[in-house]
């Protein structure tokens, strides 16, 4: 069983209406069967995603020491780096073996719990990683963006819905690092199997670099997703389920390193305005907003205090 290939340009260049009619619809049967698929065409220049798997490289490579100072759970905003074994989800006996690092929209003003704030940067030469990052960072947005207008014409709302969604949208990007299988421990997994909390995940896996596994409900099966040149995996966080009333689906998947080496990937969460409500249907009577559910998952997986909390108004 494999995930569906579906090609963007058909949407973002359409040679005929039929061209963005045929890709919304792809894009709407994927979500709803399966809560993922691949795509190609997507706009993505292949030179940024390698200077991306080059970038990440140089900082994974620093010393240990190094990256525990840029820790993610000392900054006030949870920008910068995860070690293996931070991250231990309920009901897996071990921690992940995944470390990691995170970016997210940069401003100046720390404002609304850190979901707005400045990012963390390695002492790098520019070069090394933050600029290469940066222009990986703004493409890979746009991206998502475009993956949400499709989203909302599959439920028969206007594109341009999109506009107001993504006014100062939270897109925070999480670089990971897998360790070679053989050095982890019996039962360890990369990322265990989880659901993604939030709007459009959009992930760029290493080239060849296979691993991660999407669970199917229907057939009760772990479909793998094979790490294609130039092809990344697209999928719908919980938010999106909700909002759509289960029309979109949020599958559970992880990610076992099936490859000889270490594993590098690179996700893009692409979630929304902080203070916008369901965009995928306007009628919806429950007016929570993307910092609310947000929050609502962020809690029990970070110390938030209730001062923080209630700043986006999910006390
Ligand atoms: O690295 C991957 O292939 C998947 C990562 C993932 O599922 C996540 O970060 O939420
Ligand atoms: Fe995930």
């Amino acid at each position: 069983m494999n995930l569906p290939i579906i090609d963007l340009s058909g949407y973002l260049n359409p040679e005929s209406p039929e061209d963005r009619e045929r890709v919304i619809a792809q894009v709407r049967d994927a979500s709803r069967q399966y809560g993922f698929f691949q795509v190609r065409g997507h706009g993505v220049p292949p030179s940024l995603q390698h200077d991306l798997i080059r970038s990440m490289g140089n900082l994974f490579s620093l010393p240990k020491e190094e990256k525990l100072q840029m820790s993610f759970l000392k900054n006030p905003c949870r920008r910068g780096y995860e070690a293996a074994g931070m991250s231990l989800r309920e009901g897996d006996p071990l921690p992940d073996a995944k470390e990691c690092f995170y970016i997210a929209r940069d401003d100046p003003i720390i404002e609304l719990s850190g979901f707005y704030g400045p990012n963390l940067w390695p002492n790098l030469p520019t070069e090394d990683f933050r600029d290469p990052v940066w222009k990986y960072y703004e493409q890979t947005s746009e991206l998502g963006k475009t993956i949400w207008s499709i989203l909302l014409e599959g439920l028969g709302q206007p594109p341009s819905l999109v506009e107001k969604f993504a006014h100062r949208a939270i897109v925070p990007m999480k670089m990971i690092r897998y360790p070679p299988q053989s050095t982890t421990l019996p039962g360890q997994f990369g990322i265990g199997a989880h659901t993604d909390f939030g709007g459009v995940t959009i992930l760029f896996q290493q080239t060849g670099k296979d691993g991660l596994e999407v669970w199917h409900e229907g057939k009760e099966t772990w479909i793998e997703v094979p790490a294609l040149e130039d092809v990344y995996v697209i999928n719908c966080g919980d938010m999106i389920q909700r909002w759509s009333g289960g029309r979109y689906k949020s599958a559970r998947h992880r990610v076992i390193n099936k490859s000889q080496g270490e594993r590098l990937s690179c996700a893009t969460f692409w979630h929304g305005d902080i203070n916008s409500t369901n965009p995928l249907n306007p009628d919806d009577l429950n007016s929570e907003t993307v910092g609310q559910l947000l929050v609502k998952r962020f809690r029990n997986q970070y110390s938030m205090t209730k001062e923080s909390i209630a700043q986006v108004g999910a006390a």
